[in-house]
């Protein structure tokens, strides 16, 4: 099982390339799905969860390919569907596979996609995905593990889902595009991956209204046709990078990175002590590392990002003064605390909300990686932690990073793969 081995306390220097989101290309190759017709998705991720994406909608039979006309692109073809089932095997590997339902639904009438159960972060059900598949009138079973749904053609429908779910949003506005009629959907997910995705399906030949607004109106088509769609950068990876270098210290550019998707991480990192400015299509941060703690509390977009929480919460761990953190999206993100505190962090518990005493010094250790994000954080605080930190079970950080440790040594840290 790979590792990293990190040894801590080196500035972080230079410049370094933003990759597309994850969040946006995963739902954007199931997107595929809607149209017999080619299509090109450019600034593609290489993450383990692309792959496993990929896997799974050639097994599907979509056929795939390299795009010639760039390295970061690919050629999606759907036109010669065998199977409309994902299996346990995969979607247990990655929760974004429950993405194909609405497209396979809407395309083809039918469905059977395994239930994803829950994840180290939390128990994540899909009931808002399949109650809003049924006001369109699919009829859905739920049987030995798997969603079998089924539907001559989904009939528009009004609604409004009980929380902000991204995936759902993105799995009903997908499923919408090819309803009898209009949907609107109420209460949708306004985290830019949504309108991201919502343009491709626009120039597929959607339409769409109001996506980016908590109130998107469809009206269904007939049939979507082929695109050329290039995906938006990772604005968590961006995050992360920034968490990285004002922890750290240094100065860094971000190539490619939008600072309008960071508003929320950056004001805090600010409050912190960092200096960050900003163009078109780069973030410059600086920081001399000494940061004050910051008080935060996860929420929808605009408000502060969950998958930025565990990086953040590294960054308070040596800022001067207390923190306070509230994670308000998901039950249990807080894995990250025990391996933090075996680093020389000094938090503590209350329910959903964990309280950050800053310390000046952390001190290297060997630590366990429990989920992406999670393990961010572990090496957040490893590259300013004395001597030597292994992080363990980076497997985690693959399916969401692209080559993070090739960036992070671009830049001055002192940091490599152990396998
Ligand atoms: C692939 C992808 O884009 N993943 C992101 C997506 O996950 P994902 O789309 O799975 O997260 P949701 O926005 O759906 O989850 C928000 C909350 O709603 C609950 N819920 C959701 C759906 C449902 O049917 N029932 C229900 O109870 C979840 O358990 C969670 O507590 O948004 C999360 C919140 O920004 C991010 O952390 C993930 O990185
Ligand atoms: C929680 C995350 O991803 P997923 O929804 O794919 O588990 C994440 O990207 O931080």
């Amino acid at each position: 099982m790979d590792k990293l081995r990190i040894r801590g306390g080196r500035r972080l220097n230079g410049e370094i390339a933003i990759a597309g989101a994850k969040n946006a290309a995963l739902p954007e190759l199931c997107a595929a799905l809607l149209t017999a017709e080619p299509v090109t998705l450019a600034n593609v991720p290489k993450l383990h969860d692309v792959q496993t994406m990929l896997k799974l909608l050639r097994v599907m039979g979509v056929a795939t390919r390299p795009s010639e006309s760039s390295e970061d692109a690919l050629v999606l073809d759907a036109g010669r569907i065998v199977s409309r089932e994902a299996p346990y095997d995969l979607v247990k590997t990655m929760r974004a596979s429950i993405l194909v339902l609405g497209p396979l639904l809407a395309r083809f009438g039918e469905a059977r996609v395994s239930l994803p159960g829950g994840c180290a972060i939390g128990t994540r059900p899909v009931d808002q995905h399949i109650k809003g598949l049924q006001a369109m009138g699919a009829d859905i079973v739920v049987e030995h593990g798997y969603i079998i749904a089924r539907a001559e053609r989904l009939k528009g429908a009004r609604i409004t889902t009980d929380m902000v779910t991204v995936t759902g949003t993105e799995n009903l506005l997908m499923a919408a595009t090819l309803a009898d009629g209009e949907t609107v959907l109420e209460n949708a997910a306004q985290e830019p991956e949504v309108p991201d995705l919502a343009e491709m399906l626009i120039a597929m030949g959607a339409r769409i209204e109001g996506h980016g607004t908590s109130r998107i109106r469809i009206e269904g088509v007939r049939e979507l046709h082929g695109v050329s769609h290039r995906v938006v950068p990772d604005r968590i990876e961006a995050g992360t990078f920034l968490c990285a270098v004002a922890a750290a210290g240094g100065d860094v550019v971000l190539r490619g990175a939008r600072a309008d998707h960071l508003e929320a991480v950056i004001d805090k990192l600010r409050e912190a002590g960092a200096s960050i400015e900003a163009g078109d299509g780069w973030v410059r941060v600086a920081s001399d590392g000494k940061l004050r703690a910051v008080s935060f509390r996860t929420s929808e977009y605009p408000a502060f990002p969950t998958d930025m929480q565990a990086q953040l919460m590294a960054v308070d761990c040596i800022g001067e003064g207390s923190a306070s953190i509230a994670e308000t999206i998901f039950e249990s993100r807080f894995n990250h605390i025990p391996e933090l505190m075996r680093l020389g962090a000094r938090i503590e518990v209350d329910g959903r909300v964990a309280l950050v005493q800053g310390t000046p010094r952390l001190s290297g250790a060997t630590v366990m990686a429990t989920d992406l994000r999670a393990s961010a954080g572990l090496v957040i605080a490893g590259l300013v932690a004395d001597g030597e930190t292994i992080v363990d079970r980076i497997y985690h950080l693959d399916r969401g990073y692209d080559r993070m440790e090739v960036k992070l040594r671009e830049l001055g840290a002192d940091i490599e793969r152990l396998r």
